[in-house]
Order: structure tokens, then sequence, then C-alpha cells
């Protein structure tokens, strides 16, 4: 409609970009690592699909856990947050070994950013414990450990996401 203004996504909002590397990535998850191992021990990880499989292999192989379940949800078409859907719920097995709150399961995703999709899993998960590698100020007061706060108008690029490509020097013109 005329004079209306277009709806930006998240990632627009949060206009500060914080692009973090595979090196960077992995120093984060080994620092969560040693902070989660003063908590534990965990029966098991329940990895939030897809954000938080690479974090959970990391902190699984440092914790020497090798079950991993994973709780399926999407959410965010690239960078606009939709309707959260959960395309795959937390295994029988997972939910048994969890006596049927969560006590003593794991929960790992990579961020925090509304806490939308973390409130979802704590909900099926009341007693676990629920570790993000970053979070922003919205979502922080749902996990228990985390490693860095970013401001809420910041967007995390991960390195899956991204690809080294050449940016133009500063004197050019380059923001
Ligand atoms: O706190 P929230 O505002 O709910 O946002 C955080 C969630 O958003 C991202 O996942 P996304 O839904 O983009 O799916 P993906 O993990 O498959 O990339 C991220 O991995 C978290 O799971
Ligand atoms: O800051 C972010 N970066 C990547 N994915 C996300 N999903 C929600 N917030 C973010
Ligand atoms: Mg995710």
């Amino acid at each position: 409609m005329a004079g209306e203004a277009p709806e930006l996504s998240a990632q627009e909002r949060a206009g500060r970009p914080f692009p973090v590397s595979w090196d960077q990535f992995h120093r984060d998850c080994r620092a969560l690592t040693w902070r989660l191992n003063e908590v534990g021990p965990f029966h098991a990880v329940i990895a939030i699909t897809r954000g938080g499989l690479v974090p959970a292999a990391i902190v699984a192989r440092e914790l020497g856990l090798r079950v991993i379940d994973t709780v399926c949800i999407a959410s965010y078409d690239h960078d606009k947050q939709g309707e959260l859907q959960v395309l795959k719920g937390i295994s029988d097995q997972a939910m048994k070994l969890g006596g049927g709150t969560g006590k003593g399961l794991l929960i790992v995703d990579d961020l925090v950013d509304t806490g939308k999709t973390g409130k979802l899993v704590r909900e099926m998960l009341p007693d676990a414990h629920f570790a993000t590698v970053y979070a922003k100020p919205k979502g922080r007061p749902l996990v228990d450990t985390f490693i860095t706060e970013v401001s809420q108008d910041t967007w995390i690029f991960f390195p899956w996401d991204t690809a080294l490509s050449y940016h133009p020097p500063l004197r050019d013109g380059a923001a």
C-alpha cells in the first residue's frame, strides 16, 4: 500500500554484521564445553537443527557423549522469522534418558535471538540444560550457559552460511 514502510527482515533490523570464522566458532564451542563440563554430566545431547548440529558435534566430542538426538524446527526463511514448525520431535529413547522432563539432557543451539525457538524446546524438556554459543538480549534469559552476548541489532553470519569473497579497500568507498 502507498506510504506504508516496507517490512524489514530480521537481518535488516539487525544492521550490525558479526561474521564468525570456522576457527572462531570452534574456539567458542570449546570455551562453551569448558563451562558445560562444570555443570554435567549429561546423558545425551539434543541438537536444535540445523544450526545446533555443528556446536552439538563439537561439544559431544569434547564431553565424550555419543548419544545425540535432534529436534528439527523451522522458523527463519533465510532471515525472516515465520511460524515455528516442529518437523521432528525428540525421540522416545532420548525422552526416556531424560526421565520425561529432560533431566540430565543437554540442549545445544548455535544462538538465541528472540528466544522463540529456545522457548519451544524448553517447553518440551523443562529440566534440560540449554546451551548456546551466542546469545542476544531478548533470548538470553532462556539460556543456562552461553559464551558471547551480542546486541539485539547484530546479525551473526555463521561460517556455513558465508564464503570468502573480495572486499574493496576502504579508500575506494568500502563501508
Ligand atoms: O531465538 P530465535 O529468534 O527463535 O532464533 C534462533 C534460531 O534461529 C536460527 O535457526 P533457524 O530457524 O534459522 O533454522 P536453522 O537452524 O535451520 O538455520 C538459529 O539457529 C536458532 O535456532
Ligand atoms: O543473528 C542471526 N544469524 C543467523 N541466523 C539467525 N537466526 C536468528 N538470528 C540469527
Ligand atoms: Mg536454528
